[in-house]
């Protein structure tokens, strides 16, 4: 064997070598994931996903899984006979949807990450936002105007929540040293009231990731980031430049909260928030270990 032929596992341990800078800088920080309904479909991938989550723990790095299900949610509703609209990339939530929408984000699919975290050898820890005052709500209001006499109408969006206040002290119960619990926290708030409420899975991590004051917000959608106009990948967008893209149409439907998510998040000091492909194995490695990074980051 000549002096260059690589030996078996040396591409490996290259590979971990390269990342020791990136495994010094998330050392002891809090990352945020955001765990959408489209990457969760597939088995293989939500084992690889629970695997990477379970590694970044005994890494140093201190993760947080914050999961939606919006496909889940329709499939049920669907079977149920019951229509469901979105807006603005938010779904309207009468009560019927409402019931939907908390068996299933705090159910089976709460406890299929969880059983797959634990699995994989982690002690991951269900919760919603409904949990310990864990997040606060109040209804969200949107507004649209009337492309003929230019008058603001409200839109109802029915028991659609967004964080008011989040009380992370729950969390930083589970994860402090002496416990190294994984916290997976399904989107369902609650108002003054004690009334529930849907929240998009992105406003949901983002407000949570604002709270913990996380260097990373990571959210895992089904596409390789952000595109422009032409379809080519964004990877990189100033949070001051996102409602310029809203608004020219660049963005739409779900990316909407998730952009509005991103920004507000960097804004109010999450170190920057990355919307990365979920689909791909390992994603979540690339991006925090791997000198190319992947999808587009918000700063
Ligand atoms: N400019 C854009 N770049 C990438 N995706 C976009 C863009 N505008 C709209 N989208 C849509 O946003 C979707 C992601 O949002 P969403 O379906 O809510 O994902 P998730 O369920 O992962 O939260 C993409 O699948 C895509 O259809
Ligand atoms: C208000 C609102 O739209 N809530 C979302 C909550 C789940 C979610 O956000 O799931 P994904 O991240 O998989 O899209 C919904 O009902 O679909």
């Amino acid at each position: 064997m000549s002096d260059t032929t690589p030996i078996p596992g040396q591409f490996t341990a290259a590979t971990l070598s390269e990342a020791l800078p990136y495994i010094q800088r998330y050392d002891n920080k809090t990352v945020v994931i955001k765990y959408g309904g489209h990457a969760m479909v597939d088995e293989a991938l939500s084992q690889a996903f629970a695997r990477d989550v379970v590694l970044l723990k005994h890494m140093g790095v201190n993760p947080v899984v914050v999961h939606g299900g919006g496909p889940q949610i329709a499939s049920l509703l669907g079977r149920l006979g019951i229509q469901s609209e979105f807006r603005d990339g938010l779904r309207v939530t009468d009560d019927a949807t409402m019931e939907v929408v908390e068996m299933v984000l705090s159910g089976p699919i709460n406890k299929s990450i969880v059983r797959a975290i634990n699995k994989a050898g982690g002690k991951a820890v269900g919760l919603s936002g409904s949990d310990a005052d864990l997040m606060r709500v109040k209804r969200a209001t949107r507004t649209t105007k009337d492309p003929d006499s230019h008058v603001e109408q409200v839109i109802d969006l029915g028991f659609v929540g967004e964080p008011e206040a989040v009380d992370v002290s729950v969390l930083n119960l589970l994860t402090d040293y002496d416990h190294d619990f994984i916290p997976v926290i399904a989107p369902v708030g609650f108002d003054g009231e004690g009334k529930r409420y849907n929240v998009n899975a992105d406003t949901a991590a983002g407000a949570i990731a604002e709270a913990l004051g996380a260097s990373r917000l990571l959210l895992l959608t089904d596409v390789v980031g952000v595109k422009d106009k032409a379809g080519e990948l964004l990877r990189e967008i100033k949070a001051d430049d996102i409602p310029a893209l809203i608004a020219d149409g660049t963005v739409s439907g779900g990316m909407i909260p998730k952009l509005e998510t991103a920004a507000g998040a960097v804004k109010n000091g999450v170190g920057g928030a990355v919307i990365l492909d979920g689909r791909a194995k390992h994603a979540l490695l690339m991006e925090l270990f791997t000198e190319h990074g992947a999808g587009t980051i918000v700063l």
